[in-house]
């Protein structure tokens, strides 16, 4: 691990001080440690199929109190024999060997606890190994409880990550083993005081290999994200363990792990305390690509499901984004002016054109009528209240009766009160029983969806009265256009930025009413009597309301990843999702897609609201090689001047490639591609102004999957091998935050960067473009 904090010192390490023969010795020693540890394992598999064999068996008693029995050791069981499963590839990888401590105190995981060596560990320049520990993705005790493995979350773990040789507490050597199944495969060891002769049971303490980071960093990446637990830098890990304060804040430039270390944080807390976490943690991904990138590292780090990696357009249960707004309407519909709209759009769609004008009823033998004034006079006071518009609904229904009653001469013609009640709720009955009556209430004061009044909202003229005084002509226009994708109902495709707007608007009517699903049959019912302990009574409107509020807050944590993105709106919703959560939230100023960094920066502060905030750096670019790095501070220095990029932890030697394509755009980018795939292992990708994907895919047809091509905006916090930057000008005209947009485009690649120059780039001789210029 030479780059372990690489503003500090060098770790001493080298092939050049390894003895013939050393590595593979040492290889058997953790090879014989690793088959300790799997016959270990085997005997806790066997275990716990003994105890699902056992559960079911009692299963078979059939009394309530035994089935409930079952089912929690089966529950139990099943998850113990799922995680051994899953986690039997590859779940060793560390090795800390430590002084003797301050104190000879142990841990509940069987390590000793002190951080600091005991004064008489070192005598002169030598020292005994008083500790060796293995980490792991989960922990394992012998049967006599001494430790096999320690989780990697775990407090004794810590030092294997946070130790640097300013800093070495009890760590003499860290060591990093690859395993692939059974079988240990390397190992790589770095040596934190090396002004020491250490001796390990009388031997001197081997140390092989020059460290564990550039190896990973070097291998070709796939199609999804890999978990770093075996190469976590300290300033990584001070975030990753970071105590879970209300809201804790990471900045940092591109490749600083900031993805990866909010997802091992996920990790560690579900760890560290699994009772306050079981309320789910809600990781917010800015797009669908991210998603599927980031998806498979938790269940390889051990869990069991409760982190829900979701992208900011699928937040809204049944919505899904797939498509992008231009710049000048996604800068509206983000923006917290929307609010106010939308409020004065669902008044505007009970008050709209086409709603009944008067209602006529017979009572008392009589006509009753209520004109166009009475019925907006009602609407009026009834939206005087402050529940959602959905749930306003009885009260208006109560109002109108109340109307009906008092024209009818209802409280004149009773003097007795209980006379006067009785004859109200038979005229009460006998209206609204009317199929007219349901009619016109169904048509009056409709149940909203929000769905339908942002369909409503593509009618220009009556956007322009919801928006009068908050929107100029031009947005309004911009607006409505936008949203006639959408049919009467509000279904077609969906803009990223729509699902805010959809979840604010659930807010202001309240949940619709759902059909009710019957409750499958289960045969266990008559047995364990479950239909009594759980009636089905039925929800009122405002229980369900309450209800599915409560359901949205009920995440304990939640993750936002580039959160620089967040429109306010966006905010506001993720808001909800959080209410009495505690908060990580990570990203990049430099790289904010959204117009207008400071107003996405007061979102944020309005929807954390006082929370207390602790704030981390990341400082080091693991994704970059030096010679991108430098290219991409250029951009950075025109989109955001005076902010420093990460300093890259390695360097390949390789300069970026500079091609000219003018117009011809198409084969230019196929000879690109084919070029680097023939350069490196894994992956390609072809990043072009949004605009151009649908033509870009033409262009690269039948490379094969190792290629792919991406919008500008869709390249967020993804990676590949090599990147083609494509048009770097007109991705920067596409957008007034363009420049920042052409950042993260030209910060994707792990080895090699093609930039491709078209008909506006001004390329010079050497073909390196205006924007890309010293
Ligand atoms: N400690 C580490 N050990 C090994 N690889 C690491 C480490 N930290 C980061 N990386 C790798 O560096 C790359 C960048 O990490 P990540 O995507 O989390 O960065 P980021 O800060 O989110 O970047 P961006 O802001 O550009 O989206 C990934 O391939 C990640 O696996």
């Amino acid at each position: 691990m030479a780059a372990q904090n690489a503003t500090h010192a060098q770790v001493a390490t080298g092939p050049q001080s390894e003895p013939d023969g050393v590595r593979d010795r040492e290889i058997g020693t953790e090879q014989q440690h690793l088959d300790r540890v799997y016959r270990r394992l085997e005997e806790k598999i066997h275990e716990a199929e003994f105890l699902m064999d056992d559960a079911a068996k009692r299963g078979q008693v059939g009394t309530p109190g035994a089935l409930a029995e079952r089912d929690a050791q089966v529950f139990r069981a099943g998850v113990h024999l799922n995680r051994l499963n899953s986690e039997f590839e590859d779940f060793l990888f560390g090795r800390i060997d430590l002084l003797l401590g301050k104190d000879g105190k142990k841990g509940p995981d069987g390590a000793y606890t002190s951080v600091e060596p005991a004064d008489d560990a070192v005598l002169g320049d030598r020292a005994d190994i008083a500790e060796t520990l293995h980490i792991g993705r989960i922990g394992v005790l012998d049967a006599d409880y001494s430790p096999l493995v320690i989780d990697w979350r775990a407090p004794a773990a810590a030092p294997f990550y946070r130790a640097t040789p300013v800093a070495p507490g009890r760590v003499v050597r860290r060591r990093v083993i690859r395993s692939k199944g059974r079988r240990v495969l390397g190992v790589e060891d770095d040596l934190l005081r090396p002004e020491l002769t250490a001796t390990l049971g009388g031997s001197t303490l081997p140390v092989v290999g020059d460290g564990a980071l550039m190896a990973a960093l070097g291998q070709a990446r796939s199609h999804t994200m890999r978990d770093i637990v075996s190469s976590i830098q300290a300033e990584q890990d001070m975030v990753i363990r970071a105590p879970a304060a209300s809201v804790t804040e990471v900045e940092g430039g591109p490749g600083t792990g900031k993805t990866a270390v909010a997802l091992h944080r996920a990790a560690y807390l579900l760890y560290q305390d699994r009772r306050r976490y079981a309320g789910g943690i809600l990781v917010v991904s800015p797009t669908p690509l991210l998603v599927a990138y980031t998806e498979g590292v938790l269940p390889s780090l051990g869990e069991e499901g409760q982190v829900a990696i979701r992208a900011v357009g699928s937040l809204v249960d049944g919505a899904e984004a797939d498509t992008y707004d231009e710049p000048a309407v996604a800068r509206v519909k983000g923006s917290s002016r929307m609010l106010k709209v939308l409020r004065k759009a669902v008044r505007g769609v009970l008050e709209g054109p086409g709603g009944p004008e008067r209602l006529r009823v017979v009572a008392f033998g009589a006509r009753i009528e209520l004109g166009a004034e009475d019925l907006k006079r009602i609407r009026n006071t009834a939206l005087g209240g402050t529940a959602p518009v959905n749930l306003l609904r009885p009260r208006a229904r109560r109002l109108i009766l109340d109307a009906l009653w008092s024209r009818a001469g209802g409280p004149k013609r009773y003097t007795d009160p209980e006379l006067a009640a009785e004859a109200r709720s038979a005229f009460d009955e006998d209206i609204t029983t009317e199929d007219d009556f349901l009619a016109f209430l169904d048509a009056w004061w409709p149940e909203l969806t929000p769905r339908q009044v942002l369909a409503g909202m593509a009618d220009e003229k009556r956007l322009a009265r919801a928006s009068r005084r908050v929107l100029n002509p031009r947005e309004t226009r911009l607006l409505a256009r936008s949203l006639r994708r959408l049919d009467a109902a509000g279904r077609g495709p969906l803009s990223v930025h729509d699902v805010a707007l959809l979840d604010e608007l659930e807010t202001l009517l309240g949940a619709p009413a759902r059909p009710k699903k019957p409750r499958e049959y289960d045969p266990l019912d008559h047995l364990t009597g479950l239909e009594e302990l759980m009636p089905q009574r039925s929800e009122s409107r405002r229980e369900r309301a309450e209800r599915l509020a409560q359901e949205r807050r009920d995440y304990a944590h939640v993750i936002v990843d580039e959160a620089q993105d967040l429109t306010p709106m966006q905010w506001r919703m993720v808001g909800r999702r959080g209410r009495t959560a505690t908060w990580t939230i990570v990203g990049d100023p430099a790289q904010s897609s959204w117009s207008d960094p400071d107003e996405a920066a007061a979102a944020r502060d309005e929807a954390l609201g006082a929370r207390r905030r602790t704030r981390f750096r990341l400082t080091v670019n693991y994704r970059n090689p030096a010679e991108i790095a430098d290219l991409a501070a250029k951009v950075l220095a025109l989109a955001m001047p005076g902010m420093e990029s990460p300093a890259a932890v390695r360097s390949t030697g390789v300069v970026p490639r500079f091609a000219v394509a003018g117009a011809a755009l198409g084969p230019a980018v196929r000879a690109e591609a084919e070029h680097l795939l023939a350069d490196v292992e894994g992956t390609v990708g072809v990043v072009v102004p949004m605009g151009r994907r649908a033509e870009a895919r033409g262009w690269v047809a039948g490379l094969g999957d190792r290629v792919v091509v991406l919008g500008s905006l869709e390249a967020k916090g993804l990676e590949y091998d090599a990147t083609i930057v494509v048009s770097p000008a007109e991705i920067a005209d596409e957008s007034p935050a363009g420049l920042r947009v052409l950042y993260v485009a030209l910060t994707r690649a792990t080895q090699r960067l093609t930039v491709l120059s078209g008909e506006r780039d001004d390329p010079d001789a050497d073909g390196v473009p205006d924007l890309l210029r010293d």
